[in-house]
């Protein structure tokens, strides 16, 4: 299932399990862990390979100086670049440094040049874990960007130093973090691995229970998400169906100037299955979309709201006819995705915030971070400091299922449950692709899917198509958000061969 568990849940685990087994077991676990996963990234024949181990002053340290005694019986050349604590050190650390010390493991005040001189097949990063109080600074912040210019390999112990382990942010405000290819990350995983600057520092992560028992974990309200959270709702087309058992979508923005978005939040909601979709202008509507004539496009006067799905927002613009739109149609009683400008004019109205919160139809929001911090009425860095919080926070205030974009998108729901998404790559950070979200979150609604399992899957399906691109050359580099609509069509479909019913 994918738990995230926060720094305060892994120290009550740990210190649970720790009560029950002999001193120091869990680092050797982790040591022993941190060796084989070493192992896998050095080359074949171990012997002479060169391995840097940076052991910090705590707990993380200790299970690096663990894994330097057992990679030297490997053969490996193992160099330890040691920060001893400036007082007590626990027991556990005492003994591993004692294990490193008594081993091969040459103990080396490497300086600068010679650390990027040498061509290191791997590093170990322990300085600091789930431990960090306060921004990397001085020597060891000369370190850590000395290490993020080398091309080696980085193997992160349970979080890159730096990173915080519950945000993924990089602590300070000027702060610095290792930037890992992997992360071997201890007892269970962390939010901060994946979101915000997680992905960029922690690489490919993998988790090391260190043989704790399924028991011994507590359940939480955040995960990773996967396809098993949605897979259900995925439907095989019945042989005697029609258009209308797909329901319609209505993507309402498009003031003038903006017609474009619109337009592409109602290919991607006729490509994801809607039986009809329209475009529904603000000022004056085309008389059709050339590219997709299957689109029915119209003015927004006179145009029943209560007949469609409504994705609001795309280049609705600000202008007072906008304003009524949006009344009306969150006095609709349409399944709605509040989007873009429908975030920017919902920020500055507290009325409309508390008509929001108690539509009986729900609501799925749909805000980058800018547009969260207007809602929250904070500053962007606050968001990013805690996206999940951030999230949260709004999906309580807005009673709404809430995707606050991003690496590592977070899907919120207004009980408290989260996901953050594993799909999706900077490909997307482009003009539209956000449109197209929309789009999709719509046509899944449209289709009959719950709120919380369309927003799941239209994050995931979005994320994938464009990783799929990519994989195929098309991006990172100048993906357009219009090639997404088509891979999002293929992905759907997949997903449908695989788990459909
Ligand atoms: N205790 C155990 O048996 C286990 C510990 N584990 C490891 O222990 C880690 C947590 O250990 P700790 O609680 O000792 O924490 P850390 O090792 O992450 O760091 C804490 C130490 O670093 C210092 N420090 C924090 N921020 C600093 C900064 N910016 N500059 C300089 N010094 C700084 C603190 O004063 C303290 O000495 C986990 O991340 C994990 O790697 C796990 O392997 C599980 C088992
Ligand atoms: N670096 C990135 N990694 C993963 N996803 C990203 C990245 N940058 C943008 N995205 C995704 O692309 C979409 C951009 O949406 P948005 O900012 O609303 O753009 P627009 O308004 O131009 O459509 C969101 O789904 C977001 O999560
Ligand atoms: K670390």
């Amino acid at each position: 299932m994918n738990p995230l568990y926060s720094v305060a849940e892994i120290r009550a685990i740990e210190q649970r399990a720790a009560e029950a087994l002999p001193a120091g077991t869990l680092m050797q676990r982790a040591g022993q862990a941190t060796a084989n996963a070493a192992l896998d990234m050095l080359p074949f024949s171990t012997n002479g390979a060169r391995v840097l181990v940076l052991a910090g002053p705590g707990n993380n340290g200790g299970d690096a100086l663990e894994a330097a005694a057992h990679l030297t019986y490997s053969g490996a050349q193992v160099d330890v670049l040691h920060f001893p604590p400036a007082g007590e050190q626990s027991a556990e650390r005492a003994a591993a440094q004692r294990r490193a010390e008594s081993s091969d493991a040459i103990f080396n005040d490497i300086g600068g040049s010679a650390l990027a001189g040498t061509e290191w097949n791997l590093i170990i990063d322990g300085l600091f874990g789930i431990g960090l109080a306060r921004p990397v600074s001085g020597a060891l912040r000369t370190l850590v960007d000395t290490v993020n210019t080398l091309g080696c390999p980085v193997l992160a112990l349970d979080v890159p130093s730096g990173l915080d382990a519950d945000t993924g942010a990089v602590v300070g405000p000027d702060g610095v973090a290792i930037r890992a290819t992997h992360t071997i990350t201890f007892i269970g995983d962390k939010p901060g691995l994946h979101t915000c600057d997680g992905r960029d520092h922690a690489g490919q992560v993998t988790v090391a229970a260190l043989d704790l028992e399924p028991r011994q974990f507590p359940s939480v309200r955040l995960h990773l998400n996967e396809a098993r959270f949605f897979a259900r709702k995925l439907k095989t087309r019945r042989q005697n169906s029609h258009k209308g058992s797909y329901g319609n979508v209505a993507v309402v923005g498009g003031a003038r100037g903006m017609a474009g978005a619109p337009i592409l939040a109602a290919r991607s909601a006729l490509h994801a299955g809607a039986g009809r979709v329209f475009a529904v202008f603000a000022d004056d509507a085309p008389s059709y979309d050339s590219g997709q004539p299957e689109l029915m496009c119209r003015a927004a006067a006179g145009f029943d709201l209560d007949s469609s799905v409504l994705v609001l927002g795309p280049g609705l613009g600000t202008a007072p006819q906008s304003v009524e739109l949006l009344k009306r149609a969150v006095a609709s009683a349409s399944a709605l995705v509040a989007d873009a400008d429908a975030l920017n004019l919902l920020a500055a109205d507290a009325a409309l915030q508390a008509a929001v919160a108690q539509r009986g139809a729900g609501c799925i929001i749909t805000p980058h971070p800018l547009e969260a911090a207007r809602l929250l009425g904070c500053a962007i860095t606050a968001v990013q400091a805690d996206r999940v919080a951030a999230a949260r926070t709004l999906a309580a205030r807005l009673r709404a299922t809430v995707v606050l974009k991003g690496s590592g998108t977070v899907i919120a729901a207004p009980d408290g449950d989260a996901v953050i998404n594993t799909t999706g790559n900077p490909a997307l950070a482009t003009a539209g692709t956000g449109d197209v979200l929309a789009g999709l979150c719509g046509s899944l609604l449209a289709q009959g899917w719950p709120q919380w399992e369309a927003a799941l899957a239209a994050v995931w399906l979005h994320g994938m198509a464009a990783d799929v691109l990519v994989t195929d050359g098309v991006g990172p580099i100048g993906l357009t958000a219009g090639e997404l609509v088509p891979a999002i069509r293929a992905a759907i479909n997949r997903l449908v061969q695989q788990h459909g019913r």
